[in-house]
């Protein structure tokens, strides 16, 4: 089967794009897609799988699938690309619009340079979920999980738990180089305290208003970014008194910096690149 695809990255963390607006695929293969684009030896090497669609209440619609075939919620990275995407490619005519996930519905803005490409893109995440049902995760009080204890492979370390749409777990480290990134990420990616998985992210407090950040993705394990991820490490670190509301947070990944904040009125906001890699056919067999 021939599948016309665009690649993708924000700050490296990139995806397989198909435009379902001029291509159809059945539901029952996409998993196995997933798993198949993303095999840097037998496919073309992602993070994962991303639809561009049509939606019925929002200018267009995103899934995504991660490396391992499971749908995540959202992706940050993602929406600033399926943003750059559908302005580019004249899906939407507007510089502000709609994109519905499974998540929520959230509102993009592509920023223009003095050549009118895309500069930059702004994605409004939405209000971030607290709630232990809302991550979800199981094992305490309903209330928020604010540097929770969480002893796990033998070392007790402090969790903040965060939902933007997916789940996130937080921890703050002293150094981002000794953060034990492929020791636990894994073992807590799949911890029976996570009933759906999580996301697992190490962060740096650099001052009140940088950090250093480093994920280990679930489904997808370590990226060079995680968009929602750095959301949810900025939502930790004001819980946490590490950082106050309304401050223009930088964030440190691996791939490059995201710019979040987290406004009074509770929404999250996440500005940063997209770039097109390849366009291109993936045959599957
Ligand atoms: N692995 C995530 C989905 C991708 C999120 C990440 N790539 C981002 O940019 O937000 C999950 O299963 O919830």
């Amino acid at each position: 089967m021939e599948i016309p695809f665009t690649k993708m990255h924000g700050l490296g963390n990139n995806y397989i794009y198909l435009d379902l607006f001029r291509f159809e695929i059945k539901e029952e293969m996409l998993p196995r897609l997933a798993r198949a684009v993303s095999d840097v030896h037998t496919g073309i090497g992602s993070d994962g799988l991303i639809l561009i669609q049509p939606s019925e209440v929002a200018d267009v619609g995103m899934r995504i699938f991660n490396k391992d075939g499971s749908e995540g919620n959202t992706c940050g990275n993602g929406l600033r690309c399926v943003a750059k995407y559908v302005s580019e490619n004249n899906i939407v005519s507007f510089r502000k619009f709609w994109i519905e996930t499974k998540a929520n519905v959230v509102e993009a803005a592509v920023e223009l340079d003095e050549n009118d490409d895309i500069k930059e893109i702004t994605i409004n995440m939405g209000e971030p979920r607290l709630k232990r049902e809302q991550i979800p995760m199981l094992g305490g009080p309903a209330s928020k999980i604010i540097a929770e204890p969480f002893a796990v492979d033998g070392q007790q370390l402090q969790v903040t738990a965060i939902s933007m749409g997916n789940p996130h777990a937080v921890f703050f480290v002293d150094s981002i180089e000794d953060a034990p990134l492929h020791e636990l990420g894994p073992v807590i990616e799949k911890d029976a305290r996570f009933p759906e998985g999580v996301n697992v992210e190490f962060v740096e407090i650099l001052s009140d208003r940088e950090m250093n950040f480093r994920v280990w993705e679930r489904g997808s394990g370590v990226t060079e970014a995680c968009g929602t991820g750095a959301c949810a490490a900025v939502v930790a670190a004001i819980l946490n008194g590490f950082m106050k509301k309304g401050e223009r947070i930088c964030v440190h990944l691996s791939g490059g910096d995201l710019f979040i904040h987290w406004d009074k009125q509770g929404q999250v906001w996440m500005t940063g690149g997209a770039e097109v890699i390849a366009t291109g056919v993936f045959y599957l067999s």
